[in-house]
């Protein structure tokens, strides 16, 4: 209410209003010279003659035929356009707009050299078929698609351009082969553009007159469609002229109403997501993954696994040497979680689309159990991916999501949607089944995305950052649920993560990649005790200080020094990691012991749990992160801008060589 309140109180500048209103005016006088010219005492006369009544068969015959086959054709070259690279792409668009800018005439002429009787393919299409298009119907509907069909081409090529890969992508990395993404995941989830072009294409093939004149010829019962009768009646009866082109404009308008909804590309989403009714099976989308399974070229099928059956299944290991961006090697036991950290740019995402089979910026010769998967299609790896959002398909239920993967492998529909929701109830999301992704929460959705990925027996699972559109809480809640469900997954699991409670707690193994390659894999333990990079440190809530070593510690590349127990190599490059904790504040210069003593400023103070992280900048070191109890912080009375000490003990600095 207040939304649209707001909307019509706010006056748009009369300099964009006035040439609106002036083009409304323009496309509407033409319209309103019909209404009010109309005899509307003899328009029943004028509609039931039988030339007109002939004329308008003949015209739904020729459009719809017209639609029909320029969804057959123009389909598939929309889908080709937006999703593959070929070369002379630019001149096969050009080509397809080419017939909305010819004159329709032109477009005729050109049709007759290439179609007509004395044209390249006329004799052939004669010889052979003895079809001869001019002064046929089948005629007068090739120069309705010519022109029709860029309509639809252009506007489904939009819709496609529209649509993130994501989908697409993780549709094929639950096995489903490329024509089945196509037909259960491209096709709906761009509904409303292919009707919105479909409607132009209609009505255009509708309302087509120049090509079919020149082509096809004025033909009663053949070629003579509506705009002919139109043409022709203006000379002998303008009324009747009028009468029927009110009647050809009724049509048009009443289709393109009907459709308005699905011109703004958001009606069927729309419907769909608020619909809470939406029953098992009973969508249209529901009812397309009911295709028979001979669309899917997936990996082998095999009985829909129990996920609560305590029996062993097959499980698979890891081995993948990458090259490309990525350069490194990855081997892992079945059943292992490896949590893929690094910063920004490091490849991670990367390595994943590798594995996938998804970039040609990285090459993965991949390994999974004892199937050597290198050279298959992403949809027949087995490799399942969650991307961070979780890319559920919206126009499927959280049941037909979950039970997308085995579907695709040709599992039996009951089978595939019991299987499905045993995965959702094991994951606490089973009483949502019949939802759609836009009715389910964060929380919720990212469940349904797992159980999806896990129900479709993958050999690997990669989660790119899985937790990270979740609120701390949901967050602990939903971590606590991966783990349960990882510890029971047998292949290698990948999670990408930036969070470095997700990466300690929920893997096994820490690889931290930089620029590509790997700097460090090891067990969480071994990454926090001896981090080998200062963004690894900072990640871990660790300090640390690069530098050279020198005597007894390090020379800090930003200047300074460190004093610590161990010693290392002189002049060798080491990292000096300082646990929050060892890190002791004081108000006045404290005497005794400590070897690493500097001055500084309390920049931040932040909450950690149950402690408090206090920020320190100093002229001296680098800033430094010391973690105090509330209580401590209250005794120092410590703000932001608090003068302090600060110190370290020297056998609390690890050194770890670079
Ligand atoms: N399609 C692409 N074409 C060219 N370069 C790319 C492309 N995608 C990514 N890159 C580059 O490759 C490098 C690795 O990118 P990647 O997305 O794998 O990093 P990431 O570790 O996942 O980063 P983030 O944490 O920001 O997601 C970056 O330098 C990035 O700019």
């Amino acid at each position: 209410m207040t939304r649209s309140r707001s909307r019509t109180r706010r006056r748009p500048p009369a300099a964009l209003a006035l040439p609106a209103l002036l083009a409304i005016a323009f496309l509407l006088m033409p319209l309103l010279g019909i209404l009010a010219r109309t005899s509307w005492g003899e328009l029943g006369t004028h509609l039931t003659g039988p030339d007109v009544t002939e004329a308008l068969r003949l015209s739904l015959v020729v459009s719809f035929w017209a639609l029909g086959l320029s969804l057959l054709l123009g389909v598939p070259l929309a889908w080709l356009l937006a999703r593959v690279d070929f070369p002379g792409k630019a001149l096969v668009r050009s080509l397809v707009l080419l017939p909305m800018v010819l004159p329709p005439t032109v477009g005729g002429v050109a049709l007759l050299l290439g179609f007509g009787r004395r044209g390249l393919l006329g004799p052939w299409l004669e010889g052979t078929f003895g079809i001869t298009l001019p002064f046929h119907t089948s005629g007068a509907v090739v120069a309705a698609t010519f022109v029709a069909m860029p309509f639809l081409v252009i506007s489904l090529e939009g819709a496609l351009g529209g649509l993130r890969p994501r989908y697409e992508e993780t549709a094929a990395s639950l096995s489903a082969s490329p024509f089945r993404v196509f037909l259960t995941v491209t096709l709906p989830m761009v509904a409303p553009g292919l009707a919105a072009g479909a409607a132009l294409t209609w009505a255009r093939a509708l309302g087509e007159f120049g090509a079919t004149i020149t082509f096809a010829g004025n033909l009663p019962g053949a070629t003579q469609t509506l705009p002919l009768q139109v043409y022709l009646l203006l000379q002998d009866s303008p009324e009747a002229a009028t009468s029927v082109s009110l009647l050809l404009l009724a049509i048009a308008m009443a289709v393109l109403v009907a459709l308005r909804g699905r011109w703004t590309g958001s009606a069927s989403v729309r419907s769909g997501s608020v619909r809470s009714g939406s029953v098992r099976g009973t969508s249209p989308a529901d009812a397309a993954l009911e295709e028979p399974s001979t669309l899917d070229a997936g990996p082998t099928p095999q009985p829909a696994e129990n996920p609560t059956s305590a029996e062993p299944g097959p499980s698979w290991s890891l081995h993948a040497e990458v090259t490309g961006f990525n350069e490194l090697t990855l081997e892992a036991d079945p059943g292992i979680t490896i949590a893929v950290v690094g910063e920004n740019g490091a490849g991670k995402t990367t390595l994943l689309r590798a594995l996938l089979g998804l970039t040609p910026r990285a090459h993965a010769e991949l390994r999974l159990g004892g199937l050597d998967v290198t050279a298959l299609p992403p949809h027949k790896r087995g490799v399942a991916w969650v991307p961070q959002d979780g890319a559920l398909f919206p126009h499927l239920t959280a049941l037909a999501n979950t039970a997308y993967g085995l579907r695709a492998q040709g599992v039996a529909r009951g089978e595939a949607r019991a299987a499905a929701q045993r995965w959702l109830d094991r994951l606490g999301v089973g009483h949502l089944a019949h939802r759609k992704p836009a009715q389910l929460s964060g929380g919720q959705a990212q469940r349904v995305a797992l159980a999806r990925a896990l129900a479709a027996r993958p050999r690997l699972l990669l989660l790119d950052e899985p937790l990270a559109a979740l609120d701390q809480t949901t967050r602990a809640r939903v971590r606590h649920t991966l783990r349960t469900h990882l510890a029971g997954f047998a292949g290698v699991c990948l999670i990408v993560t930036h969070d470095p409670v997700e990466a300690v707690s929920l893997a096994d193994r820490v690889l931290v990649l930089d620029a590509g390659r790997t700097l460090q894999d090891a067990p969480p333990t071994e990454v926090t005790r001896n981090p080998r990079s200062p963004w690894v440190a900072r990640m871990l809530g660790r300090n640390a200080w690069a530098g050279e070593a020198s005597g007894d510690g390090l020379v800090l590349a930003g200047g300074g020094r460190i004093v610590a127990a161990e010693q290392l190599r002189e002049g060798s490059r080491a990292l000096a990691i300082i646990a929050p904790e060892s890190v002791s504040v004081h108000r006045k210069r404290p005497d005794g012991s400590p070897r690493n003593v500097w001055s500084g400023t309390v920049r931040e103070i932040t909450a950690s749990g149950s402690r408090l992280r206090v920020l320190i900048g100093s002229a001296e070191s680098p800033d430094l992160i010391a973690e105090v109890t509330p209580q401590a912080a209250a005794e120092l009375g410590l703000v932001e801008g608090s003068a302090v000490w600060s110190s370290v003990k020297a056998t609390e600095v690890t050194l770890v060589p670079l």
